[in-house]
């Protein structure tokens, strides 16, 4: 037996400490098991800390126990301590796999011990948790985009699960631009039958990788999404709730092809001989500034998105039926602004959750369809407390799980993020947060205890993740695949 960790020497319930001679090493993140030779019992623990012994010149060290297994083969909870002087020591390869059991398979990594990848213990998230809302938190430069290509490649590769990213960057479809080497979703084993890629790009490009002209009708958008896109003022607000009874087609058709400069006047004087009689009448009451802001604002994003937003045809049909197959759908929009970018974002959400809503509403469960998870970049520009800036992303977060709709939070600013929606996020990955508050907050929405955690969260390197779900029993730290290389190891798995 390895006893490099040597004998126990102190527990309660919620911590174990051991010493290790002097010359030995250890490192935060590491597992162990502790064996009560006495019971069978195996206990499992994860080091927090460690500290000089100067009595032995040894270190003491600190584990988190995070499980047991009896003899009866159950792994449980640990409400039972380990016998002092009990031998401490590192998993064997039936403890890898004990642990593996409990692994989905959306697969991300390989659990890390310590400084060490352990091959044998890949890590997965189960698709089943994915309505419930995921965060990724994560410092810029941590791998965080390698980890979405990754947790895409994983959903492509099994079909469990639909998953919607929009990608401005033009990064995950073909691979980082600019970098021949670099490779994207695109060259999955699978693309053709799991992934859906939805483009702004040149049609002999779209058409060499199988992409599909991205096209988004007037009708998918609404105007109150306004307030997600600019700061509106208390009469603009007006101006868009006494529109929001109109369709979306007439209210931009009104303002694309009325003269509102001079509109307001000629309202009150009646005179108004247009073809929006009803919108006409029913803004005639607004500030003739705030009805000329709207009126520029809705030129505007009709501008930033005229490559792809038109009157007539949507690819919304086949957006939701590519999720309802399980695909991954990227809308490949290469250079859009932000405003562009979220003002479709959130016609394509809205979209999903109220066909969800209306199949659960008839149908009666969610079961009928499967889960959609809905990525959202730099999400504290939608999910922040300002409940105006929000739109139909609270509304998901709040209430998307009954329907299968789960979020995909990734942000490098969680203090940002209204604390009710972390509360609903049943997943986390943490990838490097330097700021303090950033860490506690995170730490006060897991479901696990991510506080006793802190020490490794502060070391994490590039790639590496402190992963909580509820779809595991215990805070995982994994080191995500790197994308080129897991890709590689799905194509030689390859039929
Ligand atoms: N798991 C990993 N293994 C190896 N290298 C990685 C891993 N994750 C990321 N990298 C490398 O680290 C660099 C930054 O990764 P990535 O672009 O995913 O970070 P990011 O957090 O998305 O950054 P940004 O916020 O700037 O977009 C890249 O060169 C990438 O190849």
């Amino acid at each position: 037996m390895d006893n490099r960790f040597h004998l126990l020497t102190g527990t309660d319930v919620l911590s174990y400490t051991w010493i290790l001679p002097p010359g030995e090493m250890i490192a935060v993140g590491e597992l162990a098991v502790v064996t009560d030779e006495r019971t069978k019992t195996r206990y499992f623990a994860r080091v927090t800390r460690m500290n000089h012994e100067p009595e032995t010149g040894g270190l003491l060290v600190t584990g988190l126990p995070i499980g047991c297994i009896s003899l009866d083969g159950e792994y449980r909870k640990p409400r039972t301590i380990p016998a002092l002087y009990s031998p401490v020591r590192p998993l064997d390869a039936d403890e890898n796999a004990i642990l593996r059991r409990f692994m989905g398979e959306l697969e991300v990594g390989f659990m890390m011990s310590g400084n060490q990848k352990v091959v044998d213990l890949p890590i997965g998230i189960p698709s089943s948790v994915l309505n419930q809302h995921l965060g990724v938190f994560a410092t810029t430069g941590m791998g965080k985009s390698n980890l979405m290509k990754v947790f895409c490649a994983s959903a492509i590769n099994t079909r469990n699960a639909g998953i919607l990213l929009t990608d401005p960057h033009g990064e995950y479809a073909t691979g980082q631009p600019g970098d021949p080497d670099s490779r994207g979703l695109v060259h999955h084993p699978k693309a053709q039958e799991g992934l859906s890629v939805f483009t702004i790009r040149e049609p002999a490009i779209a058409q060499e990788y199988g992409m599909k002209p991205l096209r988004i009708g007037h009708k998918d958008l609404s105007i109150s999404d306004l307030g997600l896109v600019f700061d509106l003022t208390a009469a603009q607000y007006e101006v868009v709730n006494l529109l929001m009874p109109f369709s979306t087609n007439e209210i931009i058709d009104f303002f694309i092809n009325e003269d509102v400069e001079s509109l307001p006047s000629h309202l009150r004087t009646t005179a108004y001989i247009g073809n929006h009689q009803d919108i006409a009448q029913r803004v005639r009451s607004a500030p003739a500034d705030a009805l000329r802001l709207v009126q520029r604002q809705i030129r505007t994003l009709l501008d930033l998105t005229s490559l792809f937003v038109d009157s007539s045809s949507s690819s919304l049909p086949e957006i939701l039926s590519d999720l309802d197959e399980n695909k991954v759908v990227l809308i490949d929009i290469p250079g859009m602004s932000d405003a562009a970018e979220l003002f479709i974002l959130s016609a394509i959400s809205r979209a999903i959750f109220k066909d969800r809503q209306r199949r659960f509403i008839e149908q009666g469960s969610a079961a009928a369809s499967g889960r959609v998870l809905i990525s959202i970049e730099e999400a504290q520009r939608v999910l922040s407390q300002r409940s105006e800036k929000t739109g139909v992303f609270r509304e998901i977060a709040m209430e998307g799980r009954k329907f299968g709709v789960g979020l995909g939070v990734i942000t490098q600013q969680p203090k940002n993020i209204d604390q009710r929606v972390l509360a609903q996020m049943n997943t986390l990955f943490v990838m490097g947060l330097a700021d303090h508050h950033d860490r506690e907050i995170i730490a006060s929405s897991a479901k696990h205890d991510l506080r006793v955690l802190d020490t490794e969260i502060q070391t994490l390197d590039r790639g590496d993740a402190v992963i909580s779900t509820v779809g595991i029993p215990f805070p995982v730290s994994c080191h995500i695949h790197y994308f080129e290389e897991y890709l590689d190891a799905l194509w030689e798995a390859a039929p």
